[in-house]
């Protein structure tokens, strides 16, 4: 799914006014209902105080809205006007009126702090103050009123964004934000939900498609793309009855030293719970009886050290080599890995001490082979490009870092990105029990695996990092998040290549 910029949506509310010949009010209220419905259906008529609080802007328009139809099905509604300005758009003052007619009440005007309303922690509030449109942090008694509904403890269902929230930058440490349980948005997810700076403002996030114009969004250039289901199934290629394990492609796993060898267990293992045809590990001699043992499908070569590696040589032609798990970084390494590199044309996988030693010796970048996937968490990716000031800076950092090496860039969280050069995707499975030691070896050997398949290394990045959350959320659903464990994700890994194709199952 497209993640479209504040702009671009402007610009697709114009283009479908214009190309269905509607009105705005007429758009607001069909944008507004779906979030009545949603609500509807969630609340079945409950009996409990809801608070709407909306701003003088089109958002605040789309609160009236809700609160007209809440009230109409009998739901006890109270609607406070957040009067920060005397601008009130056009279709704000439709709906004001309409609801004042239909509700015959007038909403209560929040202008200063004693106006605020007390806010019980069973009370439901829905922010309907800013959407898209914020252009300045809040500050005041508008900010002091976020943080007093935050802190009610009462449930707070955002509309569009949630409040105080900027689609385009990271707010300040001390800025006032609205912290939403939900948050129902409009059209296309907004790049802020996905950040590690400002996800947490946003809560769950449901995207409601309220049909702008099909054309434009086609057309439209995104920036980002969420990847969910849909997205990855398209990626998946269908085996063909008629091959052999010749046609999967052979993953040539290097790294590994004394003490470490389990993440080699571990991605080599998922290399081929991937698919790959055949999968052949390269480890210092301490891993013999280890990996023999724990994985016969495995062929083992060793280096002649028995710790660590020194000298990464074979006869194999390995159609991709996953390269750093567990490796280390020692001198005698660093010098095996850049004779490595220095014979390898094909795009490799890098990870883990493989990355430690591209930023400590930076000259070892200009030898990666072109389309390499690159796999950092944040920490190693700091040590990579360096620091950033926010979210944002990162982003462009690494668009410039994968521009310039000509590499693909995974870079890990609780929402992957991966970044292309000139498009970034935004992983949207997986869970908080995946934080937890190995899962990102997991995640190596599951992309390297593709790649082997002859997936576009992009490609591969892509569907790897939405099959290895798919099957943590799998593991997630029969042991919960804490007991799960990285083994887990490889084991079940066929589970996610099913549900990929499966549109009954929830996940
Ligand atoms: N295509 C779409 O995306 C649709 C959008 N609609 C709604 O329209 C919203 C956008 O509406 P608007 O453009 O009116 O913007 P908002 O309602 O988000 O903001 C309203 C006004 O607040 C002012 N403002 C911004 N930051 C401020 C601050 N810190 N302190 C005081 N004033 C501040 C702005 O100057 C702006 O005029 C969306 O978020 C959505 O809720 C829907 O009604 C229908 C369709
Ligand atoms: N909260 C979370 N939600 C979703 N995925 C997560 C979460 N925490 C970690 N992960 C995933 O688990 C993996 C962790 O990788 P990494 O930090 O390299 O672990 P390790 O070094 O132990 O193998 C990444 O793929 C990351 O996206
Ligand atoms: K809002």
């Amino acid at each position: 799914m497209k993640i479209l910029s504040a702009e671009q949506l402007k610009e697709a509310d114009e283009v479908t006014l214009k190309n269905e010949g509607i009105s705005s009010t007429r758009l607001m209220e069909r944008a507004a209902s779906l979030v009545f419905s949603e609500i509807h259906t969630r609340l079945e008529g409950a009996d409990i105080n809801i608070k709407i609080f909306c701003g003088i802007g089109n958002n605040g328009g789309d609160g009236l809205v809700v609160a007209r139809l809440l009230h109409k099905y009998g739901y006890k509604v109270e609607v406070y006007v957040v009067n920060y300005s005397d601008k009130r758009s056009d279709d704000f003052l439709v709906n004001y009126d309409r609801y004042k007619k239909e509700s015959n009440t007038w909403p209560a005007l929040i202008k200063r702090e004693e106006d605020f309303p007390e806010i019980s922690p069973g009370d439901f509030c829905v922010d309907a103050i800013f959407g898209i449109g914020l252009n300045r942090p809040a500050e005041g008694w508008l900010a002091k009123l976020l943080l007093h509904i935050n802190n009610s403890g009462a449930f707070c269902l955002a509309v569009d964004m949630p409040s105080g929230l900027f689609p385009n930058k990271v707010p300040g440490e001390d800025a006032a934000v609205i912290k939403a349980n939900y948050t129902l948005t409009f059209q296309t997810p907004k790049l802020v939900f996905f950040l590690p700076e400002t996800m947490k403002y946003a809560g769950e996030v449901q995207v409601m498609d309220i049909g702008l114009d099909r054309a434009y969004l086609k057309e439209v250039k995104a920036k980002a793309q969420l990847i969910g289901k849909r997205e990855a199934r398209q990626l998946y290629k269908p085996r063909d009855k008629n091959s052999h394990k010749g046609d999967y492609g052979h993953t040539l796993v290097v790294g590994g030293s004394y003490g470490k060898i389990g993440s080699m267990v571990l991605s080599a293992k998922s290399v081929l719970r991937a698919g790959a045809g055949l999968c052949s590990v390269f480890i210092p001699k301490c891993g013999y009886d280890i990996l023999q043992t724990s994985f016969p499908e495995a062929m083992l070569i060793t280096d002649k050290d028995e710790h660590e590696l020194t000298n990464i040589e074979t006869d194999l032609e390995p159609d991709v080599i996953c390269f750093g798990m567990g490796a280390g970084k020692s001198s005698k390494t660093v010098k095996a890995f850049k004779a490595l590199l220095e014979q390898t044309q094909k795009p490799m996988l890098i990870d883990a001490d493989g990355l430690n030693m591209l930023s400590e010796n930076n000259e070892l970048l200009n030898l990666l082979p072109k389309h390499s996937v690159l796999t950092p968490h944040p920490k190693e990716l700091e040590r990579l490009i360096g620091k950033w000031e926010d979210d944002f800076e990162k982003m462009d950092k690494i668009e410039k870092f994968t521009k310039k090496y000509k590499i693909i860039l995974v870079l890990k969280g609780a929402h992957s990105f991966i970044f292309s050069g000139k498009h970034t995707y935004i992983n949207n499975s997986g869970n908080p029990g995946m934080a937890t030691a190995g899962s990102g070896d997991v995640l190596s050997g599951i992309i390297a695996g593709l790649m082997s398949q002859e997936y576009e290394p992009l490609v591969a990045a892509i569907l790897g990092v939405y099959l290895h959350g798919l099957s943590g959320d799998i593991c997630a659903e029969e042991k919960g998040y804490e007991a799960l464990i990285s083994g887990d994700i490889s084991d079940n890994l066929g589970k996610a290549f099913l549900a990929l194709m499966n549109d009954e199952k929830k996940i």
